[in-house]
């Protein structure tokens, strides 16, 4: 076994890379089983920040059937189809990405370790998969786009209520080379979270995440406080400013006109939603349901993707998250007609136990997987997969939460 062999696909290689250390004793440093680096969390953080991690909104309902969703379809492979040479590479906004692969905007990350944001960028960028970073990070726009160089990132923006705040942010996004926006419409309230009520835990109120909002010109003005003489005061002023559950479509048109990056929305599960984020202009949208954190009971990701593809057709890039493990959750989401995913709690495991080789060894196994699942089922590339390719089984005794 040679992994130099230039013949071999990224997912033989990385098999090959974990066999032969295994025949030198050594085993993999992180578990490859996300379920497995879940548990590992669980050990090394703190309950809260678990909880605040893992969580969901309610009773989880919606959380578990993000992942019940991909346990009812499963893939039909078909044979004999010469994949013998694989690429794993989608385009999405005119960017080439090695596989449909992006990192979901996830904030406050200094609760998983203290290189946070870092660590993550810098994995991202070794990897090549791009990066969200969400405006409640808890490194600065500025200091994750240093630690990135030229490599791809995007910008999340949680929409606050003063117009000049999102200018300011989308200022910063731009000038500090993020490519597009994604402006996210799920969390204009907080959900009834009951891990983190029980733990009396919101980590904004202790000081994380809050480093976009403190070290921003305009919320500094606005808020008329130095939020490090005063941090009371200056979360007063990021709770109030946070977000505005007043805004309609009629809004987004100025949002348009504050930016030249291309704006996606995050959030979008009907299809008439979808159509309309279009007609008013938006490059993409995201089909998610914040990973089960906002509205519980709300529809599965999955199973609105078809609906939300349908109506967008061509227009639009249509992205999808929420419950997206493994390389069989990847082909899934494709076959259903999405442009690329968001991985989005497993790379922050990844973080937990790791720091930034746990996050490139999360992004590097998932790699593999989607290059050995995509030619399992008999496809050279995503263009040759579809809808055809999925079953629906609504009677899986298997599709019960673990
Ligand atoms: C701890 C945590 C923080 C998050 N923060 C943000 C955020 O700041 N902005 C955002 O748009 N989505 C945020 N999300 C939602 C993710 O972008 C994504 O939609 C979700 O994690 C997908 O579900 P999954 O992790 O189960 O795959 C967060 C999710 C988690 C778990
Ligand atoms: C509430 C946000 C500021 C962070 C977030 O998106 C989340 O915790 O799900």
């Amino acid at each position: 076994m040679t992994e130099s062999n230039p013949l071999l696909s990224p997912g033989i290689k990385r098999q090959f890379q974990i066999y032969e250390a295994g025949l030198q004793g050594r085993a993999p440093a992180h578990p490859i089983s996300v379920d497995e680096l879940a548990r590992r969390a669980e050990e090394v953080l703190a309950p809260e920040a678990f909880g605040y991690l893992a969580g969901g909104a309610g009773a989880e309902e919606t959380m578990r059937s993000n992942r019940e969703a991909f346990r009812r379809r499963r893939i039909v492979p078909r044979m004999l189809r010469d994949v013998s040479r694989r690429d794993t590479g989608v385009e999405v906004l005119g960017m080439r990405l090695p596989a449909p692969l992006m990192l979901a905007p996830i904030g406050v990350q200094s609760i998983l370790h203290e290189q946070a944001e870092l660590a993550v960028a810098r994995a991202a960028a070794a990897l090549g998969v791009p990066m969200i970073l969400s405006t409640a990070s808890s490194r600065t726009i500025e200091e994750v786009a240093a630690a990135m160089g030229d490599a791809p990132r995007w910008f999340q923006l949680y929409w606050p209520r003063s117009d000049e705040l999102a200018a300011s942010f989308l200022r910063r996004a731009e000038a500090a080379g993020y490519r597009a926006v994604v402006v996210t419409l799920d969390t204009y309230l907080l959900s009834w979270r009951e891990r983190d009520l029980q733990h009396a835990y919101l980590p904004f109120l202790r000081g994380e995440g809050v480093a976009n909002y403190y070290s921003d010109p305009v919320f500094r003005a606005e808020a008329g406080v130095d939020p490090v003489r005063e941090p009371g005061r200056a979360f007063e002023h990021f709770a109030h400013v946070f977000s505005d559950p007043s805004r309609t479509w009629a809004d987004l048109a100025r949002l348009r006109e504050a930016t030249r990056l291309p704006i996606l929305l995050k959030g979008v599960l009907h299809p008439d939603d979808a159509r309309r984020a279009v007609d008013q202009g938006a490059a993409g949208v995201v089909v998610s349901n914040h990973g089960g954190r906002q509205l519980d009971g709300a529809v599965a990701a999955l199973d609105a993707l078809p609906g939300v593809v349908d109506a967008v057709g061509d227009r639009a890039a249509v992205l999808f998250d929420g419950g997206i493990r493994r390389g069989a959750d990847v082909l899934k989401a494709m076959a259903l007609g999405a442009r690329c995913v968001l991985l989005g709690r497993p790379y922050c495991y990844g973080l937990a136990v790791g720091g930034e080789q746990g996050v490139r060894d999360v992004l590097a196994n998932l790699e593999a997987d989607i290059d050995l699942t995509l030619g399992l089922s008999g496809c050279a590339s995503f263009a040759e997969l579809g809808r055809g390719h999925l079953v629906e089984s609504r009677s899986d005794p298997s599709a019960t939460v673990p």
